[in-house]
């Protein structure tokens, strides 16, 4: 049996959360390949070295000093190795990052060394074999991630290694250089290697005890999800759940290998398991909800747009055309309303609503800002009557005013609009209504 593990920053912090890890390593033999990310937040207040990386690679791109934020990065690395009792030292590795930093060898670069330097601490105090995952991690000419080349070259390096440790969040893009995944992306690494090595499980530990009903940062104490499905994780992760990025589930699914979300804080806990299909009932109707804050409602009026032959297409190049993304589209006989993120959109309108305009001719065009999108995710949802009419009544019970509300033809989830200053407290209710009451 091989298991591959992959622990987040929050568990890599410090020496005394490494510790934590170097325990749960050992005791399991089969744990045989260790995916780490980059030291996340000691505390609240602290940054994560990732973060500290971008800040310092931005001064060295300015041609401003960077010497003292590159000092600071390497302090942390320092305090590891330190409080591991470690015979290591990073001096060369920090030389090296310091001229290339000066050589302006790129953003991903820069984010890469915290996975980097983290996976040589990691294999030094496990006394395992370091693997740069530029060497096996690639990324095609398009700069998407290359499957086929990737699954054969991890596949044939790590055949002749028993035990390694793969720094997560990065590969090599078609011309040789770093290039990372999106923010989160260890996640991926650790799905990548599962498949490789033909896993048993995939273990990701964090710093909470498996994927939870709702946000811990808004719904205190809330459940873990024993066991959800890949496609409910996905829409979850995609709509902020943050615990697992998006992406992640891709090659493991295809390889039918499961996630076992775990926390380090709390390894005895079963935390979530992560599954193709399964017919354990989940404990309420509901599987989860997660949302996210910062959209724009464009609405468009036009009598009799559905009996025009490519309306809604034609209405949406508008927003191609001014390279803006549509998070959600509900639409009625004669309107449509095309979610975008604010952030992206601010500045565009106009230009949005001239193209529009010209190319759909509608009777009225509004716009509404500041909300939020909450996705309520349940397999159990379609075989369960009145799921929607609870959730209406539950908001209305927490007077809140819903601004849309739309099921997706797999039944899988409900999409909710309300204003971003709704958000926590709407997501509490839903919580509270299917959780609280046990149904
Ligand atoms: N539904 C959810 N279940 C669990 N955690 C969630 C959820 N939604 C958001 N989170 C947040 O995700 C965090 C774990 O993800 P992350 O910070 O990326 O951890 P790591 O550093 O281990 O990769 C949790 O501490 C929690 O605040
Ligand atoms: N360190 C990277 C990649 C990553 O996956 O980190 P974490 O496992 O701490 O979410 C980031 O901050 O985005």
């Amino acid at each position: 049996m091989v298991k591959v593990v992959k622990f987040g920053g929050s568990s890599l912090a410090s020496a005394a959360q490494f510790a934590k890890v170097g325990d749960i390593i050992r005791a399991d033999e089969s744990r045989r390949y260790v995916v780490p990310s980059a030291p996340g937040k000691r505390n609240a207040k602290d940054t994560k070295v990732t973060d500290m990386l971008y800040s310092c690679y931005a001064l060295a791109e300015a041609e401003e000093d960077f010497k003292g934020a590159l000092k600071k990065i390497k302090e942390r690395y320092n305090s590891i190795i330190n409080g591991l009792n470690l015979t290591l030292s990073l001096e060369d590795e920090f030389r090296t990052i310091e001229k290339n930093f000066a050589d302006k060898a790129g953003e991903d670069y820069a984010a890469s060394r915290g996975e980097y330097l983290n996976g040589i601490i990691m294999a030094n105090y496990l006394g395992y074999e370091f693997i740069d995952a530029a060497e096996v991690i690639f990324f095609d000419e398009n700069g998407n991630f290359d499957d086929y080349k990737t699954d054969k070259a991890m596949a044939e390096r790590l055949s002749h290694v028993e035990k390694a440790v793969i720094p997560g969040f990065y590969g090599s893009d078609s011309n040789g250089n770093v290039k990372t995944f999106s923010r989160g992306g260890s996640d991926i690494t650790g799905s990548i290697v599962s498949k490789a090595v033909h896993a048993s499980v995939y273990e990701n530990w964090t710093d909470v005890s498996g994927c939870l009903v709702a946000d811990p940062r808004i719904v205190e104490n809330a459940q873990p999800i024993k066991v959800i499905t890949y496609r409910e994780l996905r829409e979850l992760s995609y709509m902020g759940a943050s615990v697992l990025h998006e992406d992640a589930i891709f090659p493991v699914r295809k390889a039918g290998i499961p996630i076992n979300i775990k926390n380090t804080n709390a390894p005895e806990e079963p935390g979530t398991m992560i599954v193709e299909s399964t017919c354990q009932k989940a404990d309420y109707t509901i599987t989860g909800i997660a949302g996210k804050r910062g959209f724009v409602a464009v609405n468009i009026d036009k009598d009799m747009m559905n009996s025009e032959v490519g309306f809604c297409r034609k209405a949406l190049e508008a927003f191609e055309e001014n390279g803006i993304s549509i998070e959600h589209m509900p639409s009625g006989i004669d309107t449509m309303t095309v979610f975008v993120h604010q952030e992206e959109f601010e500045g565009k309108e106009q230009q949005v609503i001239s193209s529009i305009r010209r190319l759909v001719n509608p009777d009225i065009i509004d716009l509404e800002a500041d909300l939020a999108l909450i996705a309520v995710v349940g397999r159990g949802m379609k075989s369960t009557r009145g799921t929607a009419g609870r959730i209406f009544s539950a908001l209305a019970h927490a007077n809140i005013n819903v601004k849309m509300i739309d099921q997706g033809s797999s039944e899988l989830n409900i999409i909710i609009g309300v204003s971003n200053n709704d958000f926590d407290n709407a997501i509490k209710a839903i919580y509270d209504i299917f959780v609280m009451t046990q149904i």
